[in-house]
Protein backbone atom coordinates (compact mmCIF):
# COMPACT_ATOMS: atom_id res chain seq x y z
CA UNK A 1 0.00 0.00 0.00
CA UNK A 2 1.30 3.28 -0.80
CA UNK A 3 1.27 6.47 1.73
CA UNK A 4 -0.78 8.95 0.88
CA UNK A 5 -1.16 10.67 3.85
CA UNK A 6 -0.14 14.43 4.22
CA UNK A 7 1.79 15.11 6.85
CA UNK A 8 0.60 18.59 8.81
CA UNK A 9 2.32 20.51 11.72
CA UNK A 10 4.64 23.51 11.73
CA UNK A 11 7.13 21.83 9.20
CA UNK A 12 7.21 22.79 5.46
CA UNK A 13 9.00 20.81 2.32
CA UNK A 14 8.83 17.11 1.72
CA UNK A 15 7.39 14.84 4.24
CA UNK A 16 9.43 12.36 5.75
CA UNK A 17 8.54 8.82 7.38
CA UNK A 18 9.19 8.16 10.90
CA UNK A 19 8.03 4.83 11.24
CA UNK A 20 7.59 2.21 8.21
CA UNK A 21 6.63 -0.79 8.09
CA UNK A 22 7.53 -3.11 5.12
CA UNK A 23 5.57 -6.68 4.45
CA UNK A 24 5.45 -7.22 8.07
CA UNK A 25 4.03 -10.39 9.18
CA UNK A 26 3.15 -11.65 13.01
CA UNK A 27 1.97 -15.52 13.21
CA UNK A 28 1.44 -16.86 17.32
CA UNK A 29 1.42 -20.00 17.82
CA UNK A 30 2.75 -23.11 15.30
CA UNK A 31 0.89 -25.56 13.53
CA UNK A 32 -2.58 -25.88 13.92
CA UNK A 33 -2.91 -23.39 16.59
CA UNK A 34 -1.09 -20.77 14.50
CA UNK A 35 -3.07 -17.42 14.53
CA UNK A 36 -1.98 -15.23 11.35
CA UNK A 37 -2.11 -11.50 13.06
CA UNK A 38 -0.50 -9.54 10.26
CA UNK A 39 -0.30 -11.11 6.77
CA UNK A 40 1.86 -8.41 4.84
CA UNK A 41 1.74 -5.13 5.66
CA UNK A 42 3.27 -2.00 4.45
CA UNK A 43 2.32 1.36 6.16
CA UNK A 44 4.62 4.57 6.48
CA UNK A 45 3.96 7.38 9.17
CA UNK A 46 5.33 10.90 8.51
CA UNK A 47 6.43 12.71 10.74
CA UNK A 48 4.46 15.64 12.11
CA UNK A 49 1.30 14.04 11.22
CA UNK A 50 -1.29 12.17 14.01
CA UNK A 51 -2.48 9.18 12.64
CA UNK A 52 -5.19 6.87 13.92
CA UNK A 53 -4.93 2.95 13.48
CA UNK A 54 -8.29 1.28 13.02
CA UNK A 55 -10.08 -1.94 12.32
CA UNK A 56 -13.08 -4.89 13.68
CA UNK A 57 -11.69 -6.54 16.79
CA UNK A 58 -9.01 -8.92 16.12
CA UNK A 59 -8.11 -7.76 13.04
CA UNK A 60 -4.63 -6.97 14.23
CA UNK A 61 -4.36 -3.28 15.49
CA UNK A 62 -2.44 -3.94 18.31
CA UNK A 63 -0.40 -6.63 17.48
CA UNK A 64 0.86 -3.68 14.65
CA UNK A 65 1.37 -1.78 17.41
CA UNK A 66 3.56 -3.52 19.24
CA UNK A 67 5.51 -4.31 16.13
CA UNK A 68 6.03 -0.96 15.15
CA UNK A 69 7.10 -0.02 18.94
CA UNK A 70 9.63 -2.91 19.39
CA UNK A 71 7.38 -4.04 22.10
CA UNK A 72 7.05 -7.45 20.33
CA UNK A 73 8.86 -9.12 17.22
CA UNK A 74 8.10 -9.82 14.16
CA UNK A 75 7.85 -13.03 12.55
CA UNK A 76 9.39 -11.74 8.85
CA UNK A 77 9.54 -8.15 7.35
CA UNK A 78 10.74 -4.99 8.66
CA UNK A 79 9.97 -1.94 10.94
CA UNK A 80 11.75 1.11 10.52
CA UNK A 81 11.59 4.16 13.13
CA UNK A 82 13.33 7.13 11.28
CA UNK A 83 16.86 5.60 10.00
CA UNK A 84 17.03 2.81 12.02
CA UNK A 85 15.23 -0.80 10.79
CA UNK A 86 14.65 -2.05 14.90
CA UNK A 87 14.14 -5.34 13.08
CA UNK A 88 17.39 -6.20 13.12
CA UNK A 89 18.10 -4.96 17.20
CA UNK A 90 19.04 -6.85 19.92
CA UNK A 91 16.94 -6.74 23.38
CA UNK A 92 19.20 -4.18 24.61
CA UNK A 93 19.13 -1.72 21.90
CA UNK A 94 15.25 -2.28 21.52
CA UNK A 95 15.42 -1.19 25.22
CA UNK A 96 17.17 1.88 24.41
CA UNK A 97 15.69 2.37 21.26
CA UNK A 98 12.16 2.66 23.35
CA UNK A 99 13.35 4.76 26.10
CA UNK A 100 14.96 7.48 24.30
CA UNK A 101 13.13 7.84 20.89
CA UNK A 102 9.67 6.36 21.64
CA UNK A 103 7.08 7.76 23.85
CA UNK A 104 4.15 5.41 25.32
CA UNK A 105 0.47 6.10 26.00
CA UNK A 106 -1.59 3.35 27.33
CA UNK A 107 -5.15 3.38 28.26
CA UNK A 108 -4.82 3.10 31.92
CA UNK A 109 -2.76 5.85 32.53
CA UNK A 110 0.53 4.32 34.18
CA UNK A 111 1.41 6.61 36.29
CA UNK A 112 3.57 6.21 39.71
CA UNK A 113 0.99 6.92 42.38
CA UNK A 114 3.73 8.03 44.70
CA UNK A 115 5.01 10.37 43.10
CA UNK A 116 3.14 14.17 41.71
CA UNK A 117 2.22 14.96 38.26
CA UNK A 118 5.46 17.13 37.72
CA UNK A 119 7.97 13.87 39.06
CA UNK A 120 5.70 11.68 36.33
CA UNK A 121 6.23 14.17 33.73
CA UNK A 122 10.00 14.26 34.06
CA UNK A 123 10.82 10.48 35.18
CA UNK A 124 11.64 9.29 32.25
CA UNK A 125 14.18 12.18 31.40
CA UNK A 126 15.55 11.06 35.01
CA UNK A 127 15.61 7.30 34.10
CA UNK A 128 17.58 8.37 30.87
CA UNK A 129 19.93 10.57 33.07
CA UNK A 130 18.93 13.24 30.32
CA UNK A 131 18.99 16.83 30.89
CA UNK A 132 15.47 18.50 30.55
CA UNK A 133 14.79 20.68 27.51
CA UNK A 134 12.88 23.36 29.93
CA UNK A 135 11.28 25.61 27.59
CA UNK A 136 9.90 22.00 25.73
CA UNK A 137 8.41 21.15 29.50
CA UNK A 138 7.11 24.60 30.21
CA UNK A 139 5.41 24.42 26.89
CA UNK A 140 4.16 21.17 27.79
CA UNK A 141 2.85 22.24 30.67
CA UNK A 142 1.23 25.04 29.68
CA UNK A 143 -0.47 23.16 26.33
CA UNK A 144 -1.53 20.13 29.21
CA UNK A 145 -3.28 23.03 31.62
CA UNK A 146 -2.15 21.66 34.43
CA UNK A 147 -0.16 24.08 36.18
CA UNK A 148 -2.17 24.31 39.17
CA UNK A 149 -1.90 20.27 39.61
CA UNK A 150 1.87 19.72 39.13
CA UNK A 151 1.96 19.32 43.12
CA UNK A 152 -1.04 16.20 43.01
CA UNK A 153 -0.60 12.78 43.10
CA UNK A 154 -2.34 10.60 40.89
CA UNK A 155 -5.48 9.81 42.74
CA UNK A 156 -6.06 13.32 43.46
CA UNK A 157 -6.88 14.21 39.68
CA UNK A 158 -9.50 13.23 37.49
CA UNK A 159 -8.81 10.64 35.17
CA UNK A 160 -8.68 13.09 32.07
CA UNK A 161 -6.37 14.44 34.09
CA UNK A 162 -4.13 11.98 34.91
CA UNK A 163 -3.81 10.86 31.30
CA UNK A 164 -3.16 14.44 30.23
CA UNK A 165 -0.08 13.99 32.34
CA UNK A 166 0.61 10.67 30.54
CA UNK A 167 0.78 12.57 27.54
CA UNK A 168 3.06 15.11 28.91
CA UNK A 169 5.20 12.61 30.48
CA UNK A 170 5.34 10.78 26.59
CA UNK A 171 6.09 14.42 24.96
CA UNK A 172 8.90 15.69 27.28
CA UNK A 173 11.20 13.04 26.66
CA UNK A 174 10.80 14.74 22.36
CA UNK A 175 10.33 10.99 21.40
CA UNK A 176 10.53 10.54 17.60
CA UNK A 177 7.09 8.95 18.01
CA UNK A 178 4.13 8.58 20.29
CA UNK A 179 2.36 5.56 20.44
CA UNK A 180 -0.87 6.01 21.85
CA UNK A 181 -3.21 2.62 22.71
CA UNK A 182 -7.23 3.10 23.56
CA UNK A 183 -5.80 6.76 25.30
CA UNK A 184 -9.43 7.43 25.95
CA UNK A 185 -10.52 4.57 26.47
CA UNK A 186 -11.28 4.70 29.75
CA UNK A 187 -12.36 8.42 30.14
CA UNK A 188 -15.71 9.66 29.51
CA UNK A 189 -16.56 11.66 25.93
CA UNK A 190 -15.85 14.91 27.66
CA UNK A 191 -12.73 13.55 29.18
CA UNK A 192 -11.65 12.08 26.53
CA UNK A 193 -12.30 15.00 24.08
CA UNK A 194 -9.86 17.09 26.19
CA UNK A 195 -6.80 14.74 26.13
CA UNK A 196 -7.56 14.04 22.02
CA UNK A 197 -7.27 18.03 21.77
CA UNK A 198 -4.27 17.86 23.49
CA UNK A 199 -2.54 15.31 21.18
CA UNK A 200 -3.83 17.60 18.85
CA UNK A 201 -2.40 20.41 19.86
CA UNK A 202 1.08 18.80 20.46
CA UNK A 203 0.63 17.60 16.61
CA UNK A 204 0.22 21.15 15.58
CA UNK A 205 2.24 22.98 17.88
CA UNK A 206 5.34 20.59 18.30
CA UNK A 207 5.30 18.75 15.75
CA UNK A 208 5.15 15.41 17.13
CA UNK A 209 4.68 12.10 15.47
CA UNK A 210 1.77 10.65 16.79
CA UNK A 211 0.52 7.09 15.92
CA UNK A 212 -3.18 5.68 17.82
CA UNK A 213 -4.70 2.85 17.65
CA UNK A 214 -8.49 3.25 19.02
CA UNK A 215 -12.20 1.87 18.57
CA UNK A 216 -13.55 5.45 18.65
CA UNK A 217 -14.76 7.01 15.44
CA UNK A 218 -14.70 10.34 17.45
CA UNK A 219 -11.60 9.83 18.74
CA UNK A 220 -9.99 8.69 14.95
CA UNK A 221 -11.44 12.00 13.55
CA UNK A 222 -8.49 14.00 15.39
CA UNK A 223 -6.03 12.47 13.10
CA UNK A 224 -4.79 13.75 10.16
CA UNK A 225 -5.34 10.17 8.79
CA UNK A 226 -6.80 6.87 9.64
CA UNK A 227 -5.62 3.44 8.49
CA UNK A 228 -7.61 0.38 8.97
CA UNK A 229 -6.75 -2.80 9.32
CA UNK A 230 -9.03 -6.57 8.12
CA UNK A 231 -7.56 -9.65 8.95
CA UNK A 232 -4.19 -8.45 9.10
CA UNK A 233 -3.97 -6.39 6.25
CA UNK A 234 -4.09 -2.69 5.82
CA UNK A 235 -7.27 -1.99 3.48
CA UNK A 236 -8.00 1.34 3.06
CA UNK A 237 -7.27 4.96 4.25
CA UNK A 238 -9.01 8.19 5.11
CA UNK A 239 -7.61 11.16 5.22
CA UNK A 240 -9.02 14.24 6.98
CA UNK A 241 -11.40 11.86 8.07
CA UNK A 242 -14.68 12.70 9.95
CA UNK A 243 -16.70 10.45 12.50
CA UNK A 244 -19.02 10.22 9.88
CA UNK A 245 -16.31 8.83 7.21
CA UNK A 246 -14.79 6.93 9.82
CA UNK A 247 -17.94 5.02 11.12
CA UNK A 248 -18.96 4.58 7.19
CA UNK A 249 -15.38 2.77 6.08
CA UNK A 250 -15.77 0.72 9.47
CA UNK A 251 -19.16 -0.64 8.80
CA UNK A 252 -18.06 -1.52 4.94
CA UNK A 253 -15.35 -3.51 6.49
CA UNK A 254 -17.31 -4.96 8.52
CA UNK A 255 -20.29 -5.97 6.27
N1 LIG B 1 -0.32 -13.48 22.35
C1 LIG B 1 -1.15 -13.97 21.43
N2 LIG B 1 -1.22 -15.30 21.21
C2 LIG B 1 -2.05 -15.84 20.27
N3 LIG B 1 -2.86 -15.08 19.51
C3 LIG B 1 -2.86 -13.76 19.70
C4 LIG B 1 -2.01 -13.13 20.67
N4 LIG B 1 -2.23 -11.79 20.62
C5 LIG B 1 -3.17 -11.59 19.67
N5 LIG B 1 -3.54 -12.76 19.11
C6 LIG B 1 -4.51 -12.95 18.03
O1 LIG B 1 -4.07 -12.17 16.92
C7 LIG B 1 -5.18 -11.56 16.27
C8 LIG B 1 -5.00 -10.03 16.27
O2 LIG B 1 -5.09 -9.58 17.61
P1 LIG B 1 -4.96 -8.04 18.01
O3 LIG B 1 -5.06 -7.97 19.50
O4 LIG B 1 -3.77 -7.45 17.36
O5 LIG B 1 -6.27 -7.42 17.33
P2 LIG B 1 -6.97 -6.01 17.59
O6 LIG B 1 -7.39 -5.52 16.25
O7 LIG B 1 -6.09 -5.13 18.40
O8 LIG B 1 -8.23 -6.49 18.42
P3 LIG B 1 -9.18 -5.68 19.47
O9 LIG B 1 -9.82 -4.58 18.67
O10 LIG B 1 -10.18 -6.72 19.88
O11 LIG B 1 -8.30 -5.21 20.58
C9 LIG B 1 -6.43 -12.03 17.01
O12 LIG B 1 -6.95 -13.16 16.32
C10 LIG B 1 -5.90 -12.44 18.37
O13 LIG B 1 -6.70 -13.43 18.95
Amino acid sequence: MTVTGEASGPRTGPATVAVAAQGVTKVYGTGDAAVHALRGVDVGFHTGAFTAIMGPSGSGKSTLMHCLAGLDTVTSGQVRIGDTEITGLSDNELTLLRRDRVGFVFQSFNLLPTLTAEQNIRLPLEIAGRQADQELLDRVIRTVGLRDRLGHRPAELSGGQQQRVAVARALATKPQVIFADEPTGNLDSRSGAEVLAFLRTSVRELGQTIVMVTHDPVAASYADRVVFLRDGLLVTEVLRPTAQTVLDTLMKLEA
